[in-house]
């Protein structure tokens, strides 16, 4: 119910077009029932009046009834394009707003979620929306308030009437479809885990490929893929017996309430209490007030799985930013000395802490070789020089001043960082590049390619700068995509650069002739360097050796 109430807040900013929906559906459904009703009345009085003889004036209810039929097929159409400019607004402000929360989000917060999962949030869960608004809620206020309309109608003729038809229409096409749902319950929370398990192992499998073929795997890969299917398809059937369950009932409503309408009406003409139109009127007012609930019971079934879609956002929308951006930020200092404090750092559900208690001073200008094992906490180093995340104790200065009170976008302007697995886009070449400084200049992105060591590659290709890259850069080599992503960072002329193992994937020449031109371009601002290559050490001013999260050495370049 929480959930419900919170979903249905999410509707709030367009509750204009919600209601102007929920109407025009109301005077459509109306337009239809009233159709067939006074329909029945005007064929049975005309038959009456041709019986007996009696003159009738036909020109008010023919008038009607073509009213009715313009309102209901009008009103049909403007039904359906007002009811989806309400959904496909809806939806696409949940899935901006869901985006945007994401983003403070990325990547800290992220990390355990694969990225399959997030696609099908973003999409599949937040399209299974649609189904509150335009296929349960609107549609059972317009039924409900439909019942109520014909009810009181037949009330005015006989109150064991109005009951007996309510209580048919009410009982066949509510409740029974309702029962049905909450036996599908089950089914429905399978239906919606199974297809997200389907969509990440889809989209993971396909991204993985290469390793998966390579090591033989695939057919195994293959087994589970047809498996999660074979699942898939599983819950799928078993929710569609329960909805075929309360469809057959929803049908039914129609003809029982004919039914009734007929055994309670008939004994009311012969006791001349009720006129023979009036009773045709009743029987097919009664007939076509079950149509309301055609749509009903595959919405009660939609209700878990909406529901189960809603939590999974829920729980998108719930979790903390790893980071948060003050409210009142500080001017950006002018001075650029780092200093860490008694930093630490525990990853969720790590064993020891990732950093524990680091305490060290970075002078401007400064070139910084972090050394250590793996695992021993380098690259957590860089996350929080670029406030990825915050250390749980101590603090990092910039400048002298806090990097929590510096406003995000002056932090990483400040602090550039190439990580040690750089993502590139599905762009060409020059998009990537230019994603660390779209208004670059040409001179400036050509100066930052020359310091990437990137020239004579660039220059080799047919398409030059406008090559496209493939998915994460997959048509570039390992050591081409590293440099791209150097690149990328450089363009913004950090005062302040960490690269995290640059060298990975360069051959031992390029990676000596990359660094020098990166130090030569970052003259007199700082650099920190992680790397497990020693030959790059003297080249450093200062090698700080990390083991197990602590500083087991500080010492300068020249005595290591
Ligand atoms: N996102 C994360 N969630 C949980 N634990 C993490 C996460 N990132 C790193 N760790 C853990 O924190 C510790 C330090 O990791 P870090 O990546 O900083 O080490 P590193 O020195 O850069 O290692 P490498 O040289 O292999 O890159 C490791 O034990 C690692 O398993």
């Amino acid at each position: 119910m929480k959930d419900l109430l919170r979903l249905l807040g999410l509707y709030r900013r367009h509750v204009g077009w919600i209601l102007l929906s929920m109407l025009v559906s109301l005077v459509a459904t109306l337009a239809n029932v009233g159709l067939m009703a006074i329909s029945g009345w005007f064929i049975t009085a005309m038959a009456a009046a041709g019986l007996t003889g009696i003159a009738m004036n036909y020109f008010t209810p023919a008038a009607i009834i073509r009213t009715l039929a313009i309102l209901r097929t009008g009103g049909r159409y403007i039904d359906r394009v007002v009811g989806h400019e309400a959904t496909l607004r809806l939806l696409a402000d949940t899935r901006a707003h869901l985006f945007a929360r994401m983003v403070p989000l990325a990547p800290a917060a992220l990390d355990d979620l694969r990225s399959g999962d997030l696609l099908a949030r973003l999409k599949a869960d937040i399209d299974r929306l649609e189904l509150t608004f335009l296929r349960l809620l609107s549609p059972l206020i317009v039924a409900l308030l439909t019942l109520a309309a014909v009810g009181l109608l037949l009330f005015l003729y006989d109150g064991l009437l109005s009951a007996g038809v309510l209580a048919v229409l009410a009982g066949c096409g509510l409740l029974a479809p309702a029962l049905a749902a909450v036996a599908a319950a089950g089914p429905g929370r399978a239906l919606t885990a199974r297809s997200a398990d389907l969509r990440r192992l889809v989209v993971d499998d396909l991204s993985g490929l290469m390793p998966l073929i390579a090591v033989g795997a695939f057919a195994g890969h293959r087994d589970r893929l047809v498996g999660a299917m074979a699942s898939l398809v599983q819950a799928e059937r078993r929710l569609a017996r329960r909805a075929a369950f309360g469809q057959a009932l929803g049908r039914l409503s129609g003809d029982l309430a004919l039914i009734v309408a007929l055994a309670v009406g008939v004994p009311l003409v012969a006791a001349s209490r009720m006129e023979g139109p009036d009773l045709a009127m009743a029987a097919l007012l009664s007939l076509s007030a079950a149509e309301v609930f055609m749509g009903l019971p595959a919405a009660f079934l939609g209700v878990s799985s909406t529901l189960a879609s809603a939590r999974r956002l829920f729980a998108i929308l719930d979790r903390k930013p790893p980071v948060i951006e003050p409210a009142n930020p500080r001017p950006l200092p002018e001075g650029r000395d780092l200093r860490l404090d008694g930093v630490t750092l525990h990853y969720p559900g790590g064993l020891r802490p990732a950093l524990d208690g680091v305490s060290l001073d970075i002078p401007f200008g400064s070139r910084v070789a972090l050394v250590g094992k793996s695992g021993a906490g380098k690259s957590s180093v860089a996350a929080l020089l670029a406030r990825l995340r915050d250390p749980d104790l101590g603090e990092i200065r910039l400048g002298g001043v806090p990097l929590a009170d510096l406003a995000l976008a002056d932090v990483r302007r400040t602090v550039g960082v190439v990580p040690q697995r750089p993502h590139l886009f599905t762009l060409t070449l020059e998009e990537n590049l230019r994603l660390g400084r779209p208004s670059a200049t040409a001179e400036e992105l050509a100066a930052a390619i020359e310091a990437a060591g990137l020239a004579d590659f660039v220059a080799r290709l047919p398409q030059g700068l406008a090559t496209p890259v493939g998915v994460a850069g997959a048509t570039l080599s390992g050591g081409e995509a590293r440099r791209v992503a150097i690149a990328r960072a450089l363009l913004p002329d950090p005062d302040i650069l960490v690269l995290d193992e640059p060298g990975e994937g360069l051959d031992p020449e390029t990676e000596a002739a990359v660094l020098e031109r990166v130090l030569d371009r970052m003259a007199g601002r700082t650099v920190i360097l992680i790397t497990h290559a020693r030959a790059a050490l003297h080249r450093m001013d200062r090698v700080v050796k990390l083991d197990e999260g602590r500083i087991a050495a500080n010492r300068a370049a020249s005595e290591v």
